[in-house]
């Protein structure tokens, strides 16, 4: 890998997974198909894909809750099978699900979790209050968790994950399910993690905006394996040129559209997904109404077109061969068995 292992907070190697049949006439799953990652100190770092890709179960492995059937994995330089508690003290898990007591109130939950961790009690209510106070959560301190918007909610759970002072923090989809205004919120918290003791934080997440806006570097994550990385600018800059949506009158126009696309100089990379077809020309300004005229010589109705600088998802197509949302909706579970 590109970067030395000794500066890497994170390091897999050709990890393979495969989950068990989950019942009767089921068959097995291959989560993970020889994936490999190499994550800086110090930064955010996004693993991106859709659902279903294999990303929660990378974080399980590097956070020692799952085993790889092969493959190494390493956080900040330790095994995590042969160092697994080495490992747990290095790292802070905030799981898809939150990890705390409802029924309890924030300031107790936090305590105790400090006192898992082996702090004296008034060590534990200082860790507790610095947290409080960090995140905005003073105020509801003494308030049960059940009450907490869902927002306040994560925000104590990633507190929870930070109390005894971690080096690398994995964030597993923490922004799912919030609303805008609480996304926004966490998107403000996470950009202070990396800032403050130099923490790593592993993000998963299938919101490419959110990786977009977050992450130093990301990886993305397609049928189990990483298909490219880099910094989003780096990614976005390495295609060249604008990307032309076209939204055809029906799908039964898209492969005829695509062949007449073809022929035109300067039109690369032509995909057809359903009625839309999306290609990538040097410039849209210039390129829309070549495109247009010659489907419309060519009989092919057009109910609009689009263009755009290259985003995530262009990223994503072109690695990948379909785009993001497409790839969401997809039954991956049919993509995926295990040969
Ligand atoms: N415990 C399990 N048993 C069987 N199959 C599983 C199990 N956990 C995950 N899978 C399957 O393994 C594949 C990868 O799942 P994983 O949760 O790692 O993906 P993901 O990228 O995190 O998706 P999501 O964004 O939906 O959480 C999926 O096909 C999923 O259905």
């Amino acid at each position: 890998m590109a970067v030395p292992s000794g500066r890497l907070a994170l390091e897999a190697s050709d990890l393979v997974k495969t989950y068990g049949p989950s019942g009767r006439g089921k068959e097995p799953v291959r989560a993970l198909n020889g994936l490999n990652l190499a994550v800086p100190h110090g930064t955010v770092f996004g693993l991106l894909g859709p659902n279903g890709a294999g990303k929660s179960t990378t974080v399980k492995i590097l956070t020692t809750l799952s085993r790889a059937d092969s493959g190494d994995a390493r956080v900040m330089g330790l095994d995590v099978v042969k160092s697994q508690n080495a490992v747990r003290l290095a790292i802070g898990y905030v799981s898809q699900k939150s990890g705390s007591d409802v029924d309890a109130t924030g300031r107790e939950n936090l305590v105790l979790q400090g006192r898992i961790y082996g702090l004296s009690r008034s060590a534990a209510t200082r860790r507790a209050e610095e947290l409080l106070d960090r995140f905005g959560l003073g105020e509801a301190a003494n308030r049960i968790v059940r009450g907490y918007s869902g927002g306040m909610q994560r925000k104590l759970d990633v507190a929870l994950g930070l109390v005894h002072r971690p080096q690398v923090l994995f964030l597993d989809e923490p922004t799912t399910g919030l609303d805008p205004e609480a996304r926004a919120d966490m998107w403000a918290e996470i950009e202070k993690l990396t800032g403050q003791d130099g923490l790593t934080v592993l993000l998963t997440t299938h919101y490419l905006e959110e990786a977009d806006r977050l992450a130093g570097q990301l990886a993305i994550v397609d049928r189990g394996a990483v298909v490219v990385e880099g910094s989003p600018e780096s990614l976005k800059a390495s295609l060249r040129g604008d990307a032309i949506q076209i939204d055809l009158a029906g799908a039964s126009l898209g492969s005829q559209a695509a062949s007449l696309l073809s022929r035109l100089p300067g039109v690369r990379e032509v995909v057809v997904d359903g009625a839309v077809v999306r290609c990538r020309v040097d410039s849209g300004a210039t390129a829309v109404p070549a495109v247009l005229g010659l489907l419309d010589d060519g009989g092919v109705a057009v109910s609009s077109v689009t263009t755009s600088r290259p985003s995530l998802d262009d990223v994503y197509l072109r690695h990948t061969g379909r785009s993001f949302s497409a790839a969401e909706l997809a039954d991956e579970s049919a993509s995926r068995r295990a040969a």
